[in-house]
């Protein structure tokens, strides 16, 4: 290990609490109500920092580094512009969250790596700056550079921190691919619910308007679902296709995580109102 090699940068993964589609804005962008809380499950970065301008990724998981497009590439070369930063880096990615799935592990790959620069080349740009060049990478990267909980609107870039309770999740990953594109060109797709204030929200049941849509297009979205359901609460995050239920006690869940049958893939962790990567943050 050398000084300049940091490591254990978590990207955590996020929920959608609730998803409402309010209506669609004239570039064909969808307003959106949402609440995201983070959970305990999360991708690691390490960074070393190098004395010149090049970045290189390495990954566990091949495709993940093949793509150029990969936002954590992007997210570097961002700062790099934005800050005229001469410096660059070698950066490692033990990726574990599913990709696709609604979980935002992408954003949030893009965000630590927004975080973790600014700390490591010190080029110092307040947290807000950081949030909008996280936005042209991805509408959910700024929830994760805010680092709390929040309650979003817009396409997700307005923020107000919340504090929902923090129970435990059992996630629940269906093997198919949903595309996130696919589902706000869908036309069966309910895009009217009505906008409320954020107190009324809160004390509202809470549901997906994506949900019933993709359950319908993607049938084993709505077999995992349905079997969760029989054990608690549960939803689906984002534009799925994941699932989560709501559990008071880590050993309720992990008993229903013991009843999964092979089939399907899932996790446990708890709901954290403070990211991960705040907390790792206030280490340096
Ligand atoms: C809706 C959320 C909720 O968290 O879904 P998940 O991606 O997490 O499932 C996100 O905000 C998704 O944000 P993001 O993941 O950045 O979306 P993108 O891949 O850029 O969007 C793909 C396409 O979906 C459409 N899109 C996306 C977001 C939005 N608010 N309205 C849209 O109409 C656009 O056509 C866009 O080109
Ligand atoms: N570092 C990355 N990790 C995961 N996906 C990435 C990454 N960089 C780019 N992508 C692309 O972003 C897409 C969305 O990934 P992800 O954020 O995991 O899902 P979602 O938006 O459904 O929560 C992936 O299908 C992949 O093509």
């Amino acid at each position: 290990m050398t000084a300049s090699l940091s490591l254990g940068w978590p990207a955590p993964a996020k929920l959608n609490l609730f998803l409402h589609i309010n209506g669609r804005r004239p570039d064909g962008y969808h307003e959106l109500q949402t609440l995201f809380q983070f959970v305990e499950h999360c991708d690691y970065l390490d960074f070393k920092v190098v004395n010149k301008p090049t970045l290189t990724l390495h990954s566990n998981l091949a495709g993940v580094v093949a793509d150029s497009d990969n936002l954590i590439l992007k997210a570097a070369k961002s700062l790099q512009a934005h800050t005229n930063c001469q410096q660059g880096a070698e950066i490692w990615l033990d990726k574990r969250l599913p990709m696709g799935g609604g979980l935002g592990g992408g954003s949030s790959d893009a965000a630590t790596t927004l975080v973790a620069l600014n700390q490591l080349w010190g080029t110092g740009l307040p947290s807000g700056e950081l949030a909008k060049i996280g936005l042209t990478l991805g509408a959910d990267v700024p929830v994760f550079i805010n680092g709390f909980s929040a309650f979003a609107e817009g396409v997700g870039e307005k923020l107000i921190n919340v504090e929902p309770t923090e129970p435990w999740y059992l996630v629940l990953i269906p093997q198919v691919h949903v595309s996130t594109a696919e589902v706000f060109q869908d036309a069966e797709l309910p895009r009217n619910t009505p906008k409320l204030d954020l107190g009324t929200l809160m004390s509202s049941p809470w549901q997906n308007d994506c949900q019933t849509l993709v359950a319908k297009r993607h049938p084993q979205v709505a077999k995992t679902l349905g079997w969760l359901l029989e054990y608690a609460p549960s939803r689906m995050t984002g534009t799925g296709a994941c699932v989560f239920g709501q559990f008071e006690q880590e050993h309720e869940a992990k008993d229903v995580l013991a009843k999964l049958p092979a089939s399907i893939q899932g996790f446990v962790a708890k709901g954290a109102n403070i990211s991960p990567l705040t907390l790792r943050l206030a280490q340096c």
